[in-house]
């Protein structure tokens, strides 16, 4: 029988998967390097609550969207090590999703940080 397991030994479970993610993907670690550059930014220009939960909404999808792949590509390469077109289609989606998100997120950045910015340099008075 399987031993029992505590929320501790999902939490470190969980854990793990982000420290073995960071470890092997180079994009993952480059979104969260951009990230805390991010949030570095947002305090710097005095973003209003409001608009630092928005850029952690974004920063958080992106990150998450960058480990669903992570998982999708390990599942993908344990099941289909071979050239496969429905392995294809689901490493290239995978990709595609956080395509969309970082996307997104860097023009939720240009909106948010726009106005601060523009202020601080003097072209928005
Ligand atoms: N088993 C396979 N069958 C068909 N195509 C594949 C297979 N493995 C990889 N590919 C193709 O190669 C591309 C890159 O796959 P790979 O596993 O090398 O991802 P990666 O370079 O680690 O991606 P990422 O940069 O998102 O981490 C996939 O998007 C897919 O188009």
């Amino acid at each position: 029988m399987k031993p029992r397991r505590t929320w501790r030994d999902a939490f470190r479970n969980a854990w793990d998967g982000v420290l073995a993610s960071l470890k092997t993907e180079r994009n993952l670690r480059f979104h969260t390097a951009a990230a805390i550059v991010v949030i570095l930014a947002a305090l710097y220009f005095h973003l209003p609550a409001r608009d630092v939960a928005v850029l952690l909404l974004v920063i958080a999808l992106v990150i998450t969207a960058e480990m669903i792949n992570t998982a999708i590509e390990a599942a993908v390469d344990l099941a289909a090590p071979e050239w496969h077109r429905l392995a294809k289609l689901a490493k290239d989606a995978a990709a595609g999703a956080v395509l969309v998100a970082a996307a997104f997120a860097v023009f939720i950045g240009i909106l948010l940080f726009y106005e601060p910015v523009g202020r601080a340099f003097g072209w928005v008075s």
